[in-house]
């Protein structure tokens, strides 16, 4: 008997006991160095002089980190919000706590009757936001916490967050432990010419070692306390993704989403509700 809720291809450490092994064989790593803001082929986020190191032909636009976002306080106060609350099982070991619509991305449907709003002890770091430039407007309907817990080898797969409702924007805050946000190639064809090329001379190089698995990642630093947004590129050219190598302790992460704008232009009044609702702040999860 399954003791785990994956489907498809997903798999926790219950499941697939190798699920680790199988995820080490990745491709080329590269990574996101938050300093210079460019792709580096060391990981140097501990050092100063990450200038030096060897910069790599592609560039990842659309990642905003902003470390510290949290202090200890802040920290110890989230997690006393989120573990009010109990989780649900999720895909590939994860656990969540969802707090938006309902939602039916086939049928391009959202239901309300649930939903109450994001929780109360989240309205202090949304109000945070108004100071922060790069998320002038951004109303989020959505709030979903996730926990990966390594000893269920939970990770999330490479995917795309919907395009159809949700908004330009993701917003993480790493609420508990450090990790990486690893990225590929979503369509090598929306790539200019040198990335292409840049990706088919690792995938030659590589060819014997990989065969059909044949790709590059950036591994962007997401340290415990940080805030980073995903928009532009990273959003919509690459896959993100959190694999089971990098869980070393119990994550607990916060992502927040807004509308997008094709969801707003074709509905404004249920747009306009949604955002009311959510931001009163008296929410209960939906799961
Ligand atoms: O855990 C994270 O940082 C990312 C989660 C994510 O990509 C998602 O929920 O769509
Ligand atoms: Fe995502």
């Amino acid at each position: 008997m399954k003791l785990c809720t994956c489907k498809g291809i997903r798999t926790c450490s219950s499941c697939n006991p190798n699920k680790i092994k199988i995820e080490n064989q990745n491709c080329i790593v590269c990574y996101f160095c938050p300093k210079i803001s460019k792709i580096v082929k060391e990981n140097c986020i501990s050092d100063l002089k990450c200038e030096e190191f060897h910069k790599v032909n592609i560039e990842l636009n659309g990642i905003i980190l902003i470390e510290n976002f949290l202090t200890e306080d802040d920290k110890n106060y989230l997690l006393g919000g989120i573990c009010s609350n109990s989780w649900v099982d999720s895909q590939s070991g994860r656990r969540k706590q969802d707090f938006g619509p309902k939602v039916n991305f086939k049928k391009r449907k959202i239901n309300l009757t649930k939903f109450q709003g994001l929780p109360e002890y989240i309205e202090r770091f949304v109000n945070r936001f108004s100071d922060i430039p790069e998320l002038k407007d951004f109303n989020p309907v959505e709030l979903c916490n996730l926990e990966y817990n390594p000893t269920r080898g939970a990770s999330i797969d490479p995917h795309f967050d919907d395009f159809w409702l949700w908004g330009e924007r993701l917003v993480t805050i790493n609420v508990q432990s450090s990790t990486y946000l690893t990225f590929t190639p979503g369509f090598p064809d929306m790539f200019d010419e040198s990335s292409q090329a840049f990706f088919s001379s690792v995938c030659s190089e590589n060819h014997e070692n990989m065969g059909n698995n044949c790709a590059v990642s950036i591994k962007v630093p997401l340290p415990e306390g940080s805030l980073v947004i995903v928009s532009g590129d990273a959003r919509h050219k690459w896959m993100h993704a959190v694999s089971a190598a990098d869980v070393q302790s119990t994550r607990i992460a916060s992502t927040l989403r807004e509308l997008s704008m094709e969801f707003t232009e074709n509905d404004r009044e249920l747009s306009r509700k949604l955002i009311d609702l959510s931001l009163t702040f008296n929410g209960q999860p939906v799961n």
